[in-house]
């Protein structure tokens, strides 16, 4: 992590913990908005316009956040307006870094190495993590947002008048929905299968892994399809099938949340393959970034080895069974 622009030698790869053992993810830093006209989103500063072109989003592949975003960005119609650079899906010892392994692509704008250099930047002080997703703003050589909730939201809104498609993820009628499911997703799914994953207490582990297994029921029983809220996409459904499709191949053996698999729930099953079916949704799923990034953990796999199986994903498709 970086001190006041320093890369710091003894980061831990894993996050905080608190003094039950307990998993602790980090808050973002830079909370800015791009907007149709430039002017300040619900938070941080403006003078991000909505313009084709000057915006670069850097992700990994393996990262449930970064892929939210990128979902929305197919979704939004927006892969000609906003560029995508992928980092390799390994953390490496100075965090995340590009290139060196297929699908990984080289830093285009400065050549780094490694992602926190993105991050001095943007400010030669910054502190924190430097994690991904990224948002970058060519034009004035800064990052608009780390915080992939906000990003998801403003790739819904920001450039709509610029684009044909139509499609609302946070439409005004089921924000109530949204705004009640959300949260809960979120701290016993999106982040729960880390909190199990990255436990150091069998307490905290039993407590994350119980949650888990509470909501995967609970939106069994609520899923009555295609999509949560009925038959249309929300951004709900996209933050509940990043985590989803990680599930079999990579939380339910790393991260020992292995009461079920995914497999073993058929709404839930039948959810992710609606999912794949939308235009683009595919192409963010990556599940060799996937395996080898979450395989490559070495607090929680030592030997580096990355397993054979599942291959969930051409199942979903059809392609095997
Ligand atoms: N709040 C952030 C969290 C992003 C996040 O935790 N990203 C992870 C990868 S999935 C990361 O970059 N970790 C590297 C680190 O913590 O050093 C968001 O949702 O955008």
């Amino acid at each position: 992590m970086l001190v006041n622009g320093i890369w710091q030698n003894n980061w831990h790869p894993v996050q905080a913990k608190d003094e039950q053992g307990r998993f602790v993810r980090q808050t973002s830093t830079f909370r800015n908005w791009i907007t149709p006209d430039g002017a300040p989103g619900p938070t941080g500063t403006g003078g991000y316009v909505a313009e084709k072109g000057r915006y670069r989003f850097y992700v990994a592949l393996i990262c449930p956040w970064a892929s939210r975003t990128l979902i929305a960005r197919k979704l939004k119609g927006l892969d000609d307006f906003i560029a995508v650079t992928v980092v390799n899906p390994v953390l490496g010892e100075e965090g995340w870094r590009f290139g060196g392994y297929p699908g990984a692509d080289a830093d285009p704008v400065f050549g780094a190495t490694w992602m926190h250099e993105i991050y001095t930047h943007a400010d030669p002080q910054v502190n924190g993590r430097a994690t991904v997703p990224v948002l970058w703003d060519e034009k004035t050589g800064t990052i608009v947002s780390n915080e992939s909730a906000d990003i998801l939201r403003m790739f819904n809104t920001a450039f709509a008048d610029q684009v044909p498609e139509t499609v609302d993820l946070y439409p005004e009628d089921l924000r109530l929905q949204i705004d009640a499911w959300n949260p809960e997703i979120y701290d016993q799914l999106n982040n729960g299968v880390y909190k199990a994953g990255f436990a150091s207490t069998q307490l905290a582990y039993d407590e994350a892994v119980a949650g888990v297994f509470a909501m995967l029921d609970r939106l069994e029983g609520a899923l009555q399809g295609p999509f949560l809220f009925g038959d249309r996409v929300t951004e709900t459904d996209i933050r509940l099938f990043v985590t989803l499709i990680r599930f079999d191949a990579a939380y339910h053996g790393l991260f020992k949340t292995n009461l079920r698999r995914i497999a073993d729930y058929p709404r839930l099953t039948a959810f992710l393959r609606q999912m794949l079916a939308l235009p683009g949704v595919r192409e963010t799923v990556n599940l060799d970034h996937i395996k080898a990034g979450y395989y490559s953990i070495k607090a929680l796999n030592p030997s580096g080895i990355v397993p054979a199986g599942p291959d969930h994903v051409a199942a979903l498709l059809g392609d095997r069974t």
